[in-house]
């Protein structure tokens, strides 16, 4: 377990992370949610004593990291995949680390097995890839065969197949009790793997939540229907004792009925429709209005090519990217 209680951080008058109090439980996988910026890595560096605290305190299994007699044995985890010695091998990566932390010799190749290195485990790490990278951070997380995980981005430059394999291992450590902390940037990747979610922007805690409590909270289903007839039709609807909401561009929209009921009641009444299409708003859309006061780094709308002469950009610093210099002067 890992608990957080007003931890807090700044970096002269950036407060990376403000007052976070929450606690990462066992067996299940917590996702640490927030944009670029939002303190996730900072907040990640002094759950493991890399970075000290302005104030507040994090407990490791109730004890302080520094506590800790063996810590790889307790918390292993994956900050940054390129923090290793370029030119060690895979295997003497590991093997260093599993020497220096009185871990058996015979670990090292479980592990390398696990993440599927066991072929390149004789090559030089400077040549591996991204993904081979992330896969021997894993590995070294693995080695002290710990009960907490802590895992940043640890998606990010992994193919598809690499996605789908951490996204499982990730919940089968869970499964075995362990507890398993993963930070992301993306919402759609944690609907798929957390069991529960915390959620910061700016520092600030937003969210702590079960993600089936996120998920039925935040997805709305509704039905988006057009008419050209489109008042008859809000009337039609009303008279069968149906809410209807107004949606984009005219159309209306209806929560909690049928499609297909709602098409036969405007057929008996003969009215034609020009579009009937069950919708959800997506759980993306929902972290962005979560976070939306808190992302440090905006891209503008605003970036559509000149479409005439017209509108061509007369002097030089004019059309693209205008709007964005303007925004960061
Ligand atoms: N060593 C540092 N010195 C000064 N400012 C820092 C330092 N480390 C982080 N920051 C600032 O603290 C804030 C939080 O950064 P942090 O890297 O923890 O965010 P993050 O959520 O991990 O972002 P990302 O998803 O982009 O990695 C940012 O404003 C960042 O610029």
């Amino acid at each position: 377990m890992i608990e957080l209680e007003g931890l807090t951080k700044h970096y002269g008058d950036v407060r990376a992370v403000d007052h976070l109090t929450f606690t990462v439980r066992p067996g299940i996988v917590t996702g640490f949610l927030g944009p670029n910026g939002a303190g996730k890595s900072t907040t990640m560096r002094m759950m493991l004593d890399l970075d000290n605290p302005s104030g507040g305190t994090v407990r490791i299994d109730g004890r302080h990291y520094r506590e800790l007699r063996d810590p790889l044995r307790v918390v292993g985890a994956l900050l940054d995949a390129k923090a290793m010695h370029g030119g060690r091998s895979a295997y003497n990566h590991l093997l260093c680390l599993a020497q220096s932390n009185g871990i058996p010799r015979a670990r090292v190749r479980e592990v390398l097995d696990t993440v599927g290195l066991t072929s390149v485990a004789g090559k030089r790490t400077k040549g591996f890839s991204l993904g081979m990278g992330q896969r021997l951070g894993i590995a070294g997380a693995l080695l002290g065969d710990p009960r907490i995980l802590m895992f940043d981005e640890p998606v990010n430059g992994l193919d598809p197949e690499g996605i789908h394999w951490i996204r499982n291992l990730m919940k089968s450590l869970a499964t075995q009790g362990r507890t398993v902390f993963v930070s992301s940037h993306l919402m759609s990747e944690m609907a798929l793997t957390a069991d529960h979610l915390v959620v910061i922007g700016q520092g600030k805690l937003l969210a702590d939540t079960s993600m089936a409590g996120f998920i039925k909270e935040n997805s709305r289903s509704y039905v988006r229907m057009r008419s050209p007839e489109q008042e008859r039709l809000r009337e039609v609807l009303r008279g069968a004792g149906i809410d209807v909401t107004p949606g984009e561009e005219g159309a209306l929209e209806v929560e909690g009925e049928d499609a297909a009921h709602l098409g036969e009641l405007a057929a008996r009444h003969r009215i034609t429709l020009h579009e009937l299409s069950p919708q959800s708003a997506s759980l993306e859309e929902a972290f962005m209005r979560l976070t939306a006061g808190s992302v440090e780094y905006h891209a503008h709308e605003n970036h559509r090519p000149p479409e005439s002469p017209a509108e061509s950009p007369s002097e030089p610093g004019a059309g693209w990217g205008t709007d964005w210099r303007k925004k960061g002067s």
